[in-house]
């Protein structure tokens, strides 16, 4: 027997026990206890798998289905790719999921919105009675009871909410990301409501990855309607307590589940090479104690902590010649073959957008709360527009393809839509005319070689020529500044709308930035880009991982890496917190730097820019992360 496929034996009674679990007539709802790499996502998939061969002919005679929550998009198309979309299982993220719950529920999520409204009216004024006036805090707490008022108001005469997860969705029936979560755990805790009930008969198996880091709010209401249904409902619990880095996540998840809960638990690492499973575990070795085993089949593997200055200039240049240094110690000529051959994971997502190129279209958009979301993972229209059809026929143009112009805009362009060719009758031959005009004009905009036409001079042509569809947002906006040409006149709805609606300045604003900003764009929310966030990371794996590290850049509040690293004391609130037994900076730091090194399946080299190099260097060392010869000092 290989050491490896003892390795893998270690872990498979675990698989065994979750089926058990998912037993339809006596389900037992379970936490899947296991650190980072143990194929957690593995034993869901294949349970999944599973559950369908054995149970699925069961499970569709009832018209029930097992339903499975991930965090990202991403996680369930792949979880959806392997399993062929089985119908049976239904993949959703979080946000998708709790307004497939409501999203017939009109009259209670206006009295749920008339109740919750009021209630955040009254805090409010209760402040302004507290606080003082004039200050930029009471004007915009006016502004903010001024606008719930209004909503208030309006709320009757909404006769049906919508809802969009990217947030692109506008207008009087829409509702916010966290509004939806808030209606779905109240309207699931309600005594007798109806929704718990739908919820157990037409899921009988809900499993939930990630679940670390689900709303609290939400965590606790499926806890209830386990506890109300024990018998015949099975909440099934991946996920890994370390791994916990949004806020919002329910502390001490683990503890609060009742003893009839199976916990299996995984002790290999099937990612990790021997040396970085060594530094996760010393990371961990404080917090909860739990240790795991490399896989015995895995090369030593190699990590490196660069320490340098925050001063540093050039920072891009700086962990280039990093990259060559990794090279040159593992001997692994891909750390410099090509930008993306490694992981850059930055803390805050501009300054990946910075490392990336796309840091002004990163900087307008994220100003918008109702933006965000889409713009993180790449799902909202007014993007889609430029990275699904603009980008392509440019790329085309570039390289004088005319094959795949003809084939781009036959696909995508409602110019030449079915029904456009059909209505043509025999001027088709005009319609074809029409695009090549259309192509040629956009083409123009790059005829010299200097050009740098922004957004909004590309959706101008698109626009004169309707060469693409254009999302409604963007058109309103074209249509106020009056862009479109003499036929596109400003609407009185748009001549009503309030100037300063901070969505439409932020779209306003990404149309000023440069268009080449859209590939590099596009490559990182496809994963493809050579850049990610930390926290971005979560659940993914890279041969060879560089992580960045610099507060003063991330310009954030919640994770301190100078505190983790020794450079910089505690706080009064982090003192505080302590001695209350709260959380504090330096331990959602030390949570967050478990899951980046967590990535690494073969190298990992740390950079880490810091105003006070030497502490640093003695912490990592002190605390036996890495060792004398691992450090490696770049500061000047
Ligand atoms: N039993 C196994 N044998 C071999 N490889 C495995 C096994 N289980 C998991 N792996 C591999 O190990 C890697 C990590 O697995 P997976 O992503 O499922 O872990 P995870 O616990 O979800 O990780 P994390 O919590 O760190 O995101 C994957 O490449 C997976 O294919």
């Amino acid at each position: 027997m290989t050491a490896g496929v003892d390795d893998d034996i270690v872990d498979s009674a675990v698989d065994e026990e979750l089926y058990a679990c998912s037993d339809l007539d006596s389900p037992k709802s379970f936490l899947l206890f296991a650190g980072a790499g143990s194929g957690k996502t593995r034993s869901l998939v294949s349970l999944l798998e599973r559950l369908r061969t054995e149970k699925g002919r069961r499970l569709w005679l009832g018209r029930r289905k097992v339903r499975v929550i991930t965090y990202t998009n991403a996680a369930c198309d792949e979880i959806n790719r392997r399993l062929g979309f089985d119908p049976l299982i239904e993949v959703s993220t979080i946000h998708s999921f709790c307004w497939s719950l409501i999203e017939t529920f009109h009259t209670d999520i206006r009295e749920w919105l008339r109740t919750t409204i009021q209630q955040e009216i009254s805090e409010l004024r209760a402040l302004a009675a507290r606080g003082r006036a004039g200050t930029k805090a009471a004007i915009d707490r006016e502004l903010s009871i001024t606008s719930k008022e209004r909503r208030l108001a309006r709320l009757d005469d909404i006769r049906t909410f919508t809802y969009s997860p990217t947030g692109d969705r506008q207008g009087r029936g829409a509702l916010g990301h966290s509004e939806v979560l808030a209606i779905a755990a109240d309207f699931l805790i309600q005594v007798d409501g109806i929704l718990p009930e739908i919820l157990v008969n037409q899921y009988p198996i809900l499993l939930i990855d990630e679940s670390q880091d689900t709303t609290r709010r939400l965590m606790d209401a499926f806890l209830t309607v386990q506890a109300a249904n024990r018998e015949r409902f099975c909440l099934g619990l991946f996920g890994d307590m370390m791994q916990r880095i949004y806020a919002d996540g329910k502390v001490g998840l683990a503890e609060a589940l009742p003893d009839d809960w199976a916990r299996p638990a995984k002790v290999m690492n099937h990612r990790c090479p021997p040396r970085v499973v060594q530094l996760i575990n010393k990371i961990r070795e404080i917090v909860d104690g739990q240790q795991q085993r490399p896989r015995t089949d895995k090369p030593e593997g190699t990590v490196r902590f660069f320490v340098l200055g925050s001063n540093t200039t050039d920072k891009r240049d700086a962990e280039a010649r990093i990259a060559d240094r990794m090279a040159q110690i593992t001997g692994d000529q891909e750390w410099i073959s090509t930008p993306a051959s490694y992981k850059t994971l930055t803390l805050e997502h501009h300054m990946a957008a910075r490392r990336a190129g796309f840091f002004q279209l990163f900087e307008a958009l994220q100003q918008d709360d109702s933006l965000r979301t889409g713009l993180l993972d790449g799902s909202l229209p007014s993007l889609r527009l430029f990275t699904n059809d603009v980008l392509p026929l440019v790329q085309a143009l570039r390289v004088n393809d005319a094959f795949a112009v003809a084939a781009l805009t036959r696909q995508r362009s409602p110019l030449l839509s079915a029904a456009a060719l059909k209505a043509a009758g025999d001027k088709q031959e005009d319609l074809l005319a029409e695009i090549q005009t259309a192509v040629s004009c956009l083409a123009a905009l790059w005829s010299d070689a200097n050009a740098s036409p922004t957004f909004l001079e590309v959706l101008q042509v698109v626009s004169k020529f309707r060469l693409f569809e254009i999302p409604e947002l963007l058109t309103n906006i074209l249509r106020r500044i009056h862009a479109a040409g003499p036929d596109v006149a400003p609407s009185a709805e748009d001549e009503a709308a309030d100037p300063q609606d901070t969505t439409t300045v932020a779209l306003q604003n990404f149309l000023m930035t440069p268009f080449e900003e859209i590939g590099p764009y596009a490559d990182y929310v496809s994963g493809l880009a050579s850049s990610a966030t930390h926290q971005g990371v979560k659940g993914l794996e890279f041969p060879r991982v560089m992580i960045v590290i610099d507060d003063e850049e991330a310009r954030g509040f919640l994770f301190s890496y100078e505190k983790l690293f020794g450079a910089k004391g505690k706080s009064d609130t982090d003192a505080k917190n302590e001695a209350e037994g709260k959380e504090t900076a330096i331990d959602r730091t030390r949570r967050l730097f478990y899951v980046t090194c967590s990535r690494a399946e073969q190298s990992l080299a740390v950079a880490a820019y810091s105003a006070n190099p030497a502490a640093v260097r003695e912490t990592v060392i002190r605390q036996g992360w890495f060792s004398e010869d691992e450090v490696e000092m770049l500061a000047h």
